[in-house]
């Protein structure tokens, strides 16, 4: 028996699971990564820790399975987007942290590169703190020496795929330097047509482009694991941004089917096939994904900073609940939201606002409101920014979406899945695999190595668990509605500077 194996390297933690040719995992491990919370909106991890983790629970999870890398016909890397690593070619060493996606440093950088929709029809991306690029200039601004080092062709620029896969396959004695199409089209430094880098954009911004590593498409062989004794021998064949490996795992292959991902925060994806189709509603346009030999698939991306993590922080901040799950149960302790909305605006907005001055506002307070409500209108928010951002794709796409497929770590909560359906007007669906993200990876790796057959095998393994119909009236649906959009007015023009 063999098992295709999945890297899935998120921003809270780092993962591994071996899948079997149903698609069913046979094996995991799992282990979170420190968040270094340096000032406000700063955010960073050491890469050093997620790559010592990556090796820990790889073979962790070869050990649960009582298998050795023989077993293993190929590995495929989903990892945490935009986060950004500077590394020494000739020493490995990181020349600052990974500053992370949600790190929020870069915003005067960001707002003195001009007019937000600058780059956007090269690279589909409006200009923000979000993407990789600033976050590059930042380092090699800053860093002692960095910029010096980098103009010698000293240190390497790329997102955690990139670093995961220098180091899998050798890190300073011959390690592959590459990235794939989905990562680069976070960095603000790819075109989206020809899908390479854009050196007047890597000019204006001062990075050099030796620093860059590659692009290839997402679903190929990169090279084998050495060096570092985990899968050694096994061939690395493919690497994707972990919300357009989600895309793929839940077999979104046809233009018009979408996903969302209730992770740390919510990710729609909608494939819009081999067309890269233009946002003018705040949408990403990003590459879905490609299979080597074949055009890209595009999408259009909803992307919502804070969600899941909007419940870590009742946990750890506020003390209100002891796990994540708890929340479902406080907010069932009460029948509505009491008059709260809550917009938790910690990195700014993201889509469809892309408002870096926005901050976390909680609106609608009186006496009456009890942690209860609090902790319902920490679920709602939520889903009120899905609403937002699959109202955006439909205008953008010129659709109404059908269903919504759902996977992540909040679609346990039974009270969220079922206040989706009833905002958005249509099915939530929920498949029988959730871990979408880590079997997007294993899937697009199996293909590019013939474990699996093509995209139609994959399709036929998707099958659905449940299914939440949409209940709630058109009427109180429109009010609610109307309280959100309020709210979020109120969160607006709140920091100043950086
Ligand atoms: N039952 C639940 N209800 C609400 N939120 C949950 C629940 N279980 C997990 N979460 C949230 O989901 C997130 C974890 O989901 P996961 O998909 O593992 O995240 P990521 O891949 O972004 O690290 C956490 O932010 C956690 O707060
Ligand atoms: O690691 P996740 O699941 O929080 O996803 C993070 C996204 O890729 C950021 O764009």
């Amino acid at each position: 028996m063999t098992y295709v194996a999945a890297i899935d390297q998120g921003t809270t933690s780092t993962r591994c699971i071996l899948f079997d040719h149903d698609g069913s995992p046979v094996a995991s491990a799992q282990r979170e990564h420190t968040q270094v919370l340096p000032g406000p909106g700063w955010v960073e991890h050491d890469p050093r820790e997620i790559w010592a983790n990556t090796r820990d629970v790889v073979s962790q999870a070869l050990t649960r399975a009582g298998v050795s890398a023989s077993a293993i016909a190929a590995v495929g890397i989903a990892n945490q987007r935009e986060t950004t690593v500077v590394w020494d070619r000739r020493t490995g060493e990181p020349v600052y942290n990974a500053i992370v996606w949600q790190d929020t440093r870069t915003a005067r950088i960001v707002r003195e590169l001009g007019e937000p929709d600058r780059y956007r029809e090269v690279t589909g991306l409006p200009l923000a703190t979000y993407f990789a690029a600033p976050k590059a200039k930042w380092i090699l601004d800053n860093v002692d020496g960095a910029r010096a080092r980098a103009e010698r062709g000293e240190l390497l620029l790329g997102t955690i795929d990139s670093w995961l896969l220098w180091n899998m396959t050798g890190g300073p004695d011959g390690g592959v330097h590459r990235t794939d199409v989905t990562n680069a089209s976070r960095t603000l430094l790819m075109d989206l047509g020809t899908l390479s880098w854009d050196a007047a954009i890597a000019g204006e911004l001062g990075i050099p482009l030796s620093m860059l590593p590659e692009i290839r498409p997402s679903a190929e062989v990169y090279g084998r694991a050495r060096g570092s004794r985990v899968l050694d021998g096994v061939p690395i064949a493919a690497a994707l941004g972990d919300q357009h490996a989600a895309t793929f795992g839940q077999v979104c292959f046809e233009p018009g089917m979408a996903k969302n991902t209730y992770g740390t925060g919510n990710f729609v994806l909608l494939n819009t096939g081999e067309r890269a189709a233009p946002s003018t509603n705040g949408l990403l346009t990003t590459v879905a994904y490609q299979i080597a030999g074949r055009p890209p698939a595009y999408a259009l991306e909803g992307s919502i900073a804070v969600t899941g993590s909007l419940v870590q922080w009742l946990r750890d901040n506020l003390g209100l609940i002891d796990s994540a799950a708890d929340v479902e149960t406080l907010a069932r302790t009460v029948d509505d939201n009491g008059g709260a909305y809550f917009v938790p605006a910690f990195s700014g907005l993201f889509a469809p606002h892309w408002r870096a001055d926005a901050r976390g506002a909680l609106v609608g307070l009186t006496r009456y409101v009890n942690r209860g409500h609090l902790a319902r209108a920490v679920l709602e928010a939520t889903a009120f920014q899905v609403r937002e951002v699959v109202d955006a794709m439909n205008a953008d796409a010129g659709l109404e979406l059908t269903e919504l497929r759902a996977d992540g770590g909040m679609v346990g909560n039974e009270l969220l899945m079922q206040f989706q359906a009833d905002l958005l007007g249509v099915p939530v669906v929920r498949p029988r695999i959730t871990e979408t993200t880590a079997l997007g990876a294993a899937y697009a790796a199996g293909l590019a190595v013939g474990y699996w057959s093509g995209q139609d095998e994959l399709s036929a393994l998707w099958s659905e668990d449940k299914r939440w119909n949409p209940a709630m009236t058109p009427e109180a649906r429109g009010r609610t509605l109307r309280q959100w959009h309020k709210a979020v007015q109120r969160s607006l023009d709140w920091a100043d500077g950086d």
